[in-house]
Formats: C-alpha cells, sequence, structure tokens
C-alpha cells in the first residue's frame, strides 16, 4: 500500500548571502510503500532537508503536492497527520525542552495524542523498545549521551504510533559506534512493526544496512533510484558513482588509520 507519494515538488529559497534565487527542491516525485525503508540520499546542500520538511508539513512547498495514505495534505498540517508521521533530527539534545525529563516529555506526547490507558506505563514501555532503562524517564536531556538522547527522541516519536517515520540525519552528529546502535534499533522497528521509513543521510555505509529503496538526490533533482542493491551496486550516473567513490575513500582510510 501508498503510504506516501509526493508529486512534483519545486521548492526555492532567495538566499540573503548570494542574492540569488536557490531552487532546492526540483521537481520531486517519488513514493514510500507501506512497511518500506526508503533512503533519501546526496551530498550536501542537494536538497533532502526541504524535502523532509516539506513532507512533515513543517515548510509548504511552492508547488507540487504531499498525498498521506491517498489523502492530499495541503500545508499547515492538521495535528491528525503526526498521527500518521512523525520525524526525527539530527541534534537530539536540542529537540527536547531542557527544562522536561524525558518521562514528562512521554507522558505529555501520549496525554496529547490521546492514548487511551496508562500514561506512565506506556512511556516505561516506549524506552524499553529504543533500549533505555527505566531510570530515564526521571532524566533531562542534558543528563544523557548523544546516543541515549536520539534513543529518546525516537521515543517521543513513536509514542504517537505513527505509520511513517522520516529521519533526517539522525545518526551524522553520534560516534561510529553509538550510529551502529541507533541503526540496529531501526532495523529491530522494521522486524517487529510495520513502521515505514524515510531515512535521509549522505552516509552511503548506512544506508546501504537499512534501506530497501534509495533516491539519489543532486541540486534539487532526484537523478537515481531504484533497489539499494540497484543503486550502489550498479550505478547509473556519475553522481551516485562519486558518491560510492567517496565511500569507499573514507573507508579506506579508515582501515589505514586502525
Ligand atoms: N531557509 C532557507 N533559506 C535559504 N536557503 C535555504 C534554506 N533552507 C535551505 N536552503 C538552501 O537550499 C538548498 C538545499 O538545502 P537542504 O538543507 O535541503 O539540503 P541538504 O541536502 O539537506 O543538505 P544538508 O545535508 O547539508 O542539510 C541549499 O542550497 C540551502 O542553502
Amino acid at each position: 500500500m501508498e503510504l506516501l507519494k509526493v508529486e512534483n515538488l519545486d521548492k526555492s529559497f532567495l538566499s540573503s548571502k548570494h542574492a540569488k534565487l536557490v531552487h532546492a527542491v526540483n521537481q520531486v516525485s517519488f513514493t514510500v510503500n507501506s512497511g518500506e525503508f526508503v533512503a533519501l540520499v546526496g551530498e550536501s546542500g542537494s536538497g533532502k532537508s526541504t524535502v523532509a520538511q516539506i513532507i512533515a508539513g513543517l515548510t509548504p512547498a511552492d508547488s507540487g503536492a504531499v498525498f498521506l495514505r491517498g489523502e492530499r495534505a495541503a500545508y499547515p498540517y492538521f495535528r491528525e497527520y503526526y498521527k500518521f508521521l512523525q520525524m526525527v533530527f539530527q541534534m537530539p539534545v536540542d529537540s527536547f525542552d531542557p527544562r522536561w525529563r524525558i518521562g514528562k516529555v512521554l507522558e505529555t506526547i501520549l496525554k496529547r495524542f490521546a492514548y487511551p490507558g496508562n500514561r506512565r506505563m506506556r512511556a516505561a514501555e516506549l524506552l524499553s523498545m529504543v533500549g533505555l532503562p527505566l531510570a530515564y524517564l526521571d532524566k533531562f536531556p542534558a543528563q544523557m549521551s548523544g546516543g541515549e538522547c536520539q534513543r529518546a527522541a525516537l521515543a517521543r516519536a513513536l509514542a504517537v504510533g505513527p505509520e511513517l517515520l522520516i529521519c533526517d540525519e539522525i545518526t551524522s552528529a553520534l560516534d561510529v559506534s553509538v550510529q551502529a546502535q541507533v541503526i540496529d534499533l531501526l532495523l529491530q522497528l522494521k522486524e517487529k512493526t510495520k513502521i515505514s521509513l524515510l531515512f535521509i543521510s549522505h552516509d552511503l555505509a548506512l544506508v546501504q544496512g537499512i534501506s530497501d529503496r534509495v533516491l539519489v538526490m543532486k541540486d534539487g533533482m532526484i537523478v537515481e533510484s531504484g533497489s539499494t542493491s540497484e543503486v550502489l551496486g550498479a550505478p547509473r550516473t556519475a553522481y551516485t558513482r562519486q558518491l560510492i567513490q567517496s565511500l569507499i575513500t573514507i573507508e579506506d582510510a579508515e582501515k589505514e588509520s586502525r
């Protein structure tokens, strides 16, 4: 089933630095099916985050359309849409109010979205789903590591019971070993739930391990798409080959430094 469809999205910004119009998103169209993990990759500035923000209803497109479960979602979004989709961002600590304990954050979301059961118990279950001990209900964001905060951010997103999760560079602020743990967690979610994922990253190594399908973005456009093995195994464009090559170069450098 088609959970998300975006059609001919366009978005430009007036760049104050260069006093010119930047065409950040240019005729972007794609779909995400139920249970599918789709990666959106591309170098910095290629337009990935802008696409994510449009889909999440955080910014309007200049033109084009977003369909959630077949229904056209107009900006600004109704709260109902956030029952369907949730987004997790790059900087985990910044996404929390520093004055709120994690338990309060989770219970407040559960209340806002009318969770019918015991909210404290559900908050504890959510922490366990993301591999955090119960005691973290009483922690403030500043008392947690970046990786723990990102797990808590995932718990907060999952509290709503979304069908689609959009993760925008959620591992790029984390150490490599912690990155692997977060990816593992997403893979466990894939196994245990029917959640769909739009995973935005510039890191092809991570994408390789997690996604069913890859969309490659360059200068605001999707220049290549296909199954992960097709796109990464037999890239059709020079740009994708270049992204893969830079990954291989980084891996080689890491091997040498070990
Ligand atoms: N609010 C804004 N005002 C002006 N220009 C913007 C704005 N947001 C994005 N841009 C520009 O739009 C283009 C696409 O940016 P975007 O953040 O979507 O790319 P990205 O692929 O997500 O890059 P990164 O991985 O570095 O976040 C860039 O040229 C960026 O400078």
